[in-house]
């Protein structure tokens, strides 16, 4: 998923209004601002893919009655699991999987995917199948799927704390492909007595699990591709009941709403499963683990109030930035949960200790600040506290007392202003609040009277300083 691009905001759409669906399920309303015009327009664009190639469904959402669209060719899951059976009937000679496209090729195919340059693997073992996301090539360079592998240490890491939880049985993996692959591998070898259930777009998994471990879904609007697939979930869910945690590692490139509402219909469909009370509209109550940077926390947090931060820092086979070799830091990539952060213990070995004033683990560069009562780092640096802003800062920068705030040494000085609205410059708020917003603000005097409250309001703010 491409980064959200700053003039571009997702919407609730209201109620009353029809959303249209493409092949990827119902479609998500964004709203475009177009800073010139200062005015905006609504748009439905599929919620899975950002390029045009992959999905070109995007409609005006002020025309006329926005249909839908739905592409006819798909491959069902039973297609896909009649292949493999084909294919685990040949002899090992015979077996060859195009890594470049993830399929399990049968004789006649080969030769169509050689031509095309593709990178096949011959002579595959059967046990080579129960790893998947080492045989299949990661669709890492897809802005869409991010596949983004976790390293062995993550992997571990992450098993052996849910496995101490002991509550925890049933792992529901959205979009996380290797966790449910090495719980099913562990199973298999009898070392492990987790089970886990795979939600994920890559359909490539659908050749090799069944409909009880895999279903292909959208994570963004909570859309299974197949009706089976969410009797499957519900049939997951039941089985679990109190032993469930859902544990998610979706591509990093934003849309926390559209995922947050997702991940509280799941929690919806399992707290019918253990009929725990009326389920909650607004938070999540099922056991979550969400795999995210930490500089998306705020937005994390306002969707999901009851999520917090750990320290542990989550890294990738296969992303550069994203692993223990990025600067001093290590990678951004944290966890996101509503366990309790006393009771989620992060390895002494890599530096992690235990903060009795916060009752959390933090990690070997985040120092207790007694003046803020918090462990303050977030981004893997020692923060320092600055006594003019009452706040712990970034080693990064230090106080102006000319701007008022602790900046970064090449600051333009004096020329700071704090963000405000983009259509009233007030900030108080945020263009998507603005009680100056319209959304079609053609009309010539109203773009006049919200230019001149901009200035005005970009005059008060310099006079401030
Ligand atoms: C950042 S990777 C996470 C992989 C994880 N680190 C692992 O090693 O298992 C993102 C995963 O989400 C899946 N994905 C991408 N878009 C999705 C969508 N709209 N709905 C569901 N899954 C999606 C990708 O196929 C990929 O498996
Ligand atoms: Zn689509
Ligand atoms: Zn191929
Ligand atoms: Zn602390
Ligand atoms: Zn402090
Ligand atoms: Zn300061
Ligand atoms: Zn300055």
């Amino acid at each position: 998923m491409a980064a959200r691009q700053a003039n571009i905001d997702i919407l609730t759409p209201p109620q009353d209004m029809i959303v249209p669906s493409c092949s990827h399920g119902p479609a998500i309303l964004f709203e475009q601002y177009d800073q010139p015009s200062k005015s905006f327009r609504q748009f439905f664009a599929c919620s899975a893919f950002r390029d045009k190639k992959e999905c070109a469904f995007r409609v005006w959402a002020d025309e006329e009655s926005p249909k839908s669209t739905q592409v006819s060719k798909q491959v069902s899951h039973k297609q896909y699991r009649m292949r493999f059976r084909r294919f685990r009937a040949l002899p090992k000679s015979k077996r060859h999987v195009c890594c470049t496209c993830g399929l399990l090729l049968m004789p006649p195919e080969i030769q169509d995917h050689e031509r095309q340059g593709h990178m096949i693997r011959s002579k595959v073992l059967l046990k080579d199948l129960r790893k998947p996301s080492f045989l299949f090539s990661p669709l890492d360079n897809n802005k869409t799927f991010a596949q983004y592998l976790f390293s062995p240490r993550t992997v571990d890491f992450l098993l052996s704390s849910i496995e101490r939880f002991t509550c925890y049985t049933h792992v529901l993996c959205v979009g996380a492909p290797r966790i449910h692959e090495e719980i099913q591998l562990r199973r298999k070898r009898g070392d492990t007595t987790l089970t886990s259930m795979l939600l994920d777009l890559d359909e490539r998994y659908a050749q090799l699990y069944p409909p009880a471990l895999f279903a292909k879904y959208n994570m963004f609007n909570h859309h299974f591709f197949e009706n089976c697939g969410k009797k499957r979930l519900k049939r997951f869910l039941t089985a679990g009941s109190h032993g469930v945690l859902l544990l998610t590692d979706p591509p990093f490139g934003g849309m926390v709403e559209a995922l947050s509402q997702s991940f509280i219909k799941i929690s919806q469909m399992w707290e019918e499963t253990v009929a725990s009370g009326s389920p909650e509209e607004t938070d999540i109550s099922i056991p979550l683990m969400w795999i995210f940077p930490y500089f998306l926390e705020n937005r994390i947090v306002n969707n999901l109030p009851s999520l917090s931060m750990l320290d542990y820092k989550v890294d990738y086979d296969n992303h550069n930035l994203f692993n223990n070799n990025h600067k001093q830091k290590g990678s951004p990539v944290r966890i996101f949960t509503n366990i309790l952060p006393a009771k989620f213990p992060l390895p002494k070995e890599d530096g992690y200790w235990f903060c009795e004033p916060c009752q959390r683990f933090s990690s070997k560069e985040n120092q207790h600040c007694k003046d803020c009562g918090t462990c303050p780092s977030k981004d893997g640096t020692t923060y320092n506290h600055c006594d003019a802003c009452l706040k712990c800062v970034k080693p990064s920068r230090f106080h102006c007392f000319k701007c008022g705030v602790c900046v970064m040494k090449d600051h333009q000085c004096g020329k700071i202003l704090p963000a405000g609205c983009h259509i009233c410059g007030d900030p108080s708020h945020k263009r998507r609040d603005c009680p100056q917003r319209n959304t079609t603000a053609t009309n010539k005097s109203l773009k006049r009277k919200i230019k001149s409250s901009f200035e005005s309001n970009c005059k008060k703010r310099k006079k401030r300083k």
